[in-house]
């Protein structure tokens, strides 16, 4: 008898607060987290238009959507290559696109060719962009070669042809392009790296070392230079739908050839793009685009490495004993 009214009065306090507290609560709380992402759209917006954007290996893949995605955001972009009718393809394919952003004005990129594992051109090409445009707001190093082989079997001009395109190259024409920034006391530098800068996975060795390397260097250069206003975005994605395992070096230095699976079945290069353009657009330190294992893999590489070293060891046995059968 005493614990009935109890409730009832208990449950009118209930609909009391939920009316006058936790409701209005709710709704502010999603009012200012809309705003909040308002504003950050907003910024990112004026940030990345009529912003002067380098990518390179922007004939291919993810460089190609990347692209796309800053064009689109009306990015003033200089595109980077080895085949100038390639990018000549690229720009003609830009201009056609349809833009459904409203009031984002594009602008017909330009181009320039050069290969990465020739420091020469790489040191003529930024030169080059300067002179074409002044100064680079962000340098987006995308361009990167992968490799498929047994380090036992792989000669070490094979090792530093893929250093020369993975590391050499992007640090020279980043260096190239940073004394202007600093003068500026402004700019973006973007690595596109690799879960394999995280873990390196048997048959790999010269990628995952390149990458080992990137990370690294770009770690220590986002802590040199943000005294100068410079922001310094890595970003490590998983398997991406492109033509990297099929441009693999091999341990001879011929071409893989093969379209792997997991490639196949990794995320859309324009997926992937839009998730570099936000995060450049946010000036993100660090981003990892993966799924569930890359990821987990990363954890336990850092959390249990015996447990690791096990994992990728069983796993290059069972890769040798299906490529000997
Ligand atoms: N695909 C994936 O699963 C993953 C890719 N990545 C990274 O993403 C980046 C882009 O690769 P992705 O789009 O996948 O592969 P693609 O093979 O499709 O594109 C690679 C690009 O790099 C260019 N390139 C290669 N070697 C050189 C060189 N010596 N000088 C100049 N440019 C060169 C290629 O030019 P060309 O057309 O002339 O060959 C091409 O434009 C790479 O850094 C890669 O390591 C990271 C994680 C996963
Ligand atoms: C419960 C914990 C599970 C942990 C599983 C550990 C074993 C799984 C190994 C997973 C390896 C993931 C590798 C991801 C590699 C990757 O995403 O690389 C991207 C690339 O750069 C692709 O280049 P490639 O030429 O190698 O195709």
């Amino acid at each position: 008898l005493v614990f009935k009214p109890l409730k009832t009065v208990q449950k009118g306090k209930l609909m009391d607060l939920t009316s006058t507290v936790i409701i209005p609560l709710l709704f502010g709380s999603l009012g200012i987290f809309a705003l909040f992402r308002l504003l950050q759209w907003m910024r990112m917006r004026a940030y990345l238009q009529e912003a002067v954007v380098v990518i390179t290996g922007a004939t291919s893949g993810l460089g190609k959507e990347c692209a796309k995605a800053f064009h689109a955001a009306g990015s003033k972009l200089v595109l980077c290559g080895r085949d100038s009718e390639k990018l000549k393809d690229l720009v003609q394919q830009l201009s056609t696109m349809t833009n459904h952003q409203k009031n984002v004005s594009t602008h017909k990129p330009h181009t320039v060719v050069f290969d990465l594992s020739d420091t020469k051109t790489v040191l003529n090409a930024a030169e080059e962009i300067l002179r074409y445009l002044g100064h680079v707001d962000i340098l987006i190093n995308n361009a990167g070669v992968s490799f498929r082989g047994t380090i036992v079997d792989t000669g070490l001009d094979v090792d530093k042809k893929v250093m020369e395109t993975n590391y050499f190259g992007p640090i020279a024409l980043t260096k190239a392009l940073l004394p202007s920034m600093i003068k500026r006391r402004q700019g973006h530098i973007v690595a596109i790296s690799s879960i394999q800068g995280k873990i390196s996975i048997p048959f790999r060795s010269a990628y995952a070392a390149s990458k080992h390397a990137t990370q690294a260097f770009f770690d220590c250069l986002r802590a040199e230079v943000k005294q100068y206003n410079i922001d310094v975005t890595v970003i490590s994605p998983g398997y991406i739908q492109t033509n990297l395992s099929l441009n693999a070096i091999t341990a001879d230095g011929s071409r893989y050839g093969v379209m792997d699976k997991n490639t196949a079945e990794g995320q859309t290069a324009a997926e992937v793009a839009q998730v570099v353009l936000s995060a450049v657009g946010q000036k993100k330190k660090e981003v990892l685009v993966a799924g569930l294992t890359p990821s987990l893999a990363v954890c336990l590489r850092n959390l249990f490495p015996r447990l690791f070293f096990t994992l990728m060891a069983t796993r290059a046995k069972k890769e040798r004993k299906a490529k000997d059968s």
